[in-house]
């Protein structure tokens, strides 16, 4: 079905093209995406690390496997890269707070701190009161740019009707509401 724009709209000056866009207007553009939003975590014979993570994506459900962008300068990348196995937690509408936390400069037991915490298969930390929790091994990594491309073997997960979602999108966390009846 085709809907017209309202007139205000259609009248409105058009955006111009971007020819050979830097970082900036590349992250501009990419800031449209709403995204969810994810603390990844590892535990392992390298220790225990976490960050927030929106680069997250399904790749394929057999096997069931997602992938998770990792920034190659993070202080985390060296715990992810020895560990070999992660923990995709994606957050519940509350959890701005603590995604701040895992996306800052903030000591690791600082953020590990301010959550409670069990575990499933591979002893990567799984958050209490999120919506999903994904815990996987790492099959296989793709350096591109300035990131690792982590794609994640699931093992075992957990998933919850309770909560709402969240949604990163324009630069601003948004909770999701869930469909109800
Ligand atoms: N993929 C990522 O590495 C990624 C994604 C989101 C946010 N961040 C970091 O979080 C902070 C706040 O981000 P923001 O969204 O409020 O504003 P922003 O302007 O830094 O980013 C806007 C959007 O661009 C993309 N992006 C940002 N940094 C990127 C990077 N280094 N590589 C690839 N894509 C990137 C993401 O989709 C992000 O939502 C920044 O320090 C940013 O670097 C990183
Ligand atoms: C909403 C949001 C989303 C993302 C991030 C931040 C925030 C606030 N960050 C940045 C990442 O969390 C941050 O660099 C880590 O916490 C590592 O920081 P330290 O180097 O440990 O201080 C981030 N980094 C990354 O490598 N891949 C990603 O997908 C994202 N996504």
């Amino acid at each position: 079905m085709h809907t017209a724009l309202p007139p205000e709209a259609a009248a409105a000056p058009q955006p111009l093209p971007v020819a050979a866009p830097d970082a900036q207007a590349f992250r501009h553009a990419m800031s449209c995406l709403g995204a969810a939003v994810n603390i990844i975590t590892t535990d392992g014979p390298a220790g225990r690390a976490g960050f927030t993570a929106s680069a997250v994506c399904s790749v394929t459900d057999t096997p069931p496997t997602l992938l998770v962008c990792l920034n190659r300068t993070a202080s985390v990348h060296p715990v992810f890269a020895a560990n070999q196995q992660l923990c995709v937690n994606t957050l519940a509408a509350g959890h701005e707070d603590l995604s701040n936390l895992f996306g800052g400069k903030t000591p690791m037991a600082a953020r590990f701190a301010a959550a409670d915490w069990s575990q499933l298969e591979t002893g990567s930390p799984v958050l209490a009161g999120a919506v999903a929790s994904f815990d996987c091994r790492i099959t296989q990594t793709v350096s591109v740019g300035t990131h690792d491309i982590l794609f994640c073997r699931v093992v075992a997960l957990l998933r919850s009707d309770k909560h709402a979602g969240l949604v990163y999108f324009d630069r601003r966390y948004h909770p999701v509401a869930r469909h109800l009846g």
